[in-house]
């Protein structure tokens, strides 16, 4: 199996590395600066367990060929056009794409653009920066790449997928309930992001606040709905145990979004959080948290995009 990795920052440097680290058969494909520096100096991942560079495959979008069984696009939303683009080429007959970006609608614009069948269902766990020297830090112990057939199957080229992918330092798992896992996983996340950001403070810190407990819970409460109205569910342990590590005493805990935020950077609003409330509205939700935290993360957007 071949695997195409889109872009080496903070998920995919630190998802890439593992797979090149243990030997497997892994390209970047990097826009020219970042394939430039990653040529000269190797991939460093400054990992929980230690410091290691790989020294992976390269290839810029001019250079691209469909000879990849599949590939693993790790952009940020707002780059999510243009890395269509660029990875057009590598897409063959037998190319399964396995996107590991936040939230859920990059799914159906990469179904209309390359087919759905060509669209596997994937994502991460991990909490990975890029350094100004363009090394991946990865800042707390969990690392976890999940992805199925969105119809729950277990196919042949999942198997395939799961095979390769076990034995890197990191856990793989070939779910058959990958919907599921999905809206779990952006219920989480953007509760996360929604508090840490709007409050510009960790989970500890604002369950240190009066009445900080009980916002969580509100934005919890209306992400809940929008995710239990989803047709995927999210499990009752899961939603009780994700309860309570947001609003966990001291703990550190924060998003990618509240990272970005505070560095200053763009930051996925509308695929994190406006895309919630286009479903909320759909399905007759009452969302006022929620719409409020977006109007606020829109501001800071907006200011952003005028600068750019
Ligand atoms: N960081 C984290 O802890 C987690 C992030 N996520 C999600 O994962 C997704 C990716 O986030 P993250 O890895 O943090 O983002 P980063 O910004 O760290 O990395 C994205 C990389 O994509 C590269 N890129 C953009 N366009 C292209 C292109 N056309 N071709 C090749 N490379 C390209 C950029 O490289 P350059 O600009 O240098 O060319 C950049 O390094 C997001 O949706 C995020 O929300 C999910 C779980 C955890
Ligand atoms: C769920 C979490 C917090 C870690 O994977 C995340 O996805 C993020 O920080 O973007």
């Amino acid at each position: 199996m071949r695997l195409l990795v889109v872009g080496a920052g903070a998920t995919g440097g630190y998802f890439g590395g593992r797979l090149a680290e243990a030997g497997k058969d892994v390209t970047f494909l990097l826009r020219p600066k970042r394939a430039a520096q990653v040529r000269e100096k190797g991939l460093t991942i400054l990992a929980t367990t230690g410091e290691f560079t790989v020294k992976p495959q390269v290839v810029t979008a001019d250079a691209l060929k469909p000879e990849y069984d599949a590939i693993l696009l790790t952009v940020k939303a707002f780059a999510l056009d243009s890395a269509m683009d660029d990875m057009a080429a590598a897409v063959g007959a037998g190319t399964t794409i396995l996107p590991v970006l936040n939230g859920m609608r990059h799914f159906d614009t990469l179904a209309a653009r390359f087919g759905a069948e060509k669209v596997a269902g994937s994502l991460c766990k991990v909490a990975t920066t890029l350094d100004a020297e363009g090394r991946v830090k990865q800042l707390g112990p969990f690392q976890q790449l999940i992805y199925g057939e969105h119809d729950g199957s277990v196919s042949a080229r999942m198997q395939a997928l799961d095979a390769f992918m076990q034995g890197a330092f990191f856990t793989a798992t070939l779910s058959s309930n990958i919907r599921r896992d999905l809206w779990e996983k952006w219920l989480m996340l953007s509760t996360l992001g929604c508090v840490t950001c709007l409050m510009r403070g960790t989970i500890g810190e604002i369950e240190a606040t009066p009445g900080g407990v009980a916002f969580v819970n509100a934005v919890y409460e209306e992400i809940l709905a929008i995710a239990r109205a989803s047709g995927s569910p999210p499990g009752e342990a899961y939603v009780e145990e994700t309860r309570a590590m947001l609003t966990k005493k001291g703990s550190a805990s924060a998003s990618s979004m509240y990272r970005d935020l505070t560095g200053g950077l763009p930051i996925e609003a509308d695929q994190i959080v406006g895309d919630l409330l286009k479903r909320a509205g759909e399905a007759g939700i009452a969302t006022p948290m929620l719409a409020a935290v977006y109007s606020h993360l829109r501001v800071y957007q907006n200011r952003i995009e005028a600068k750019a």
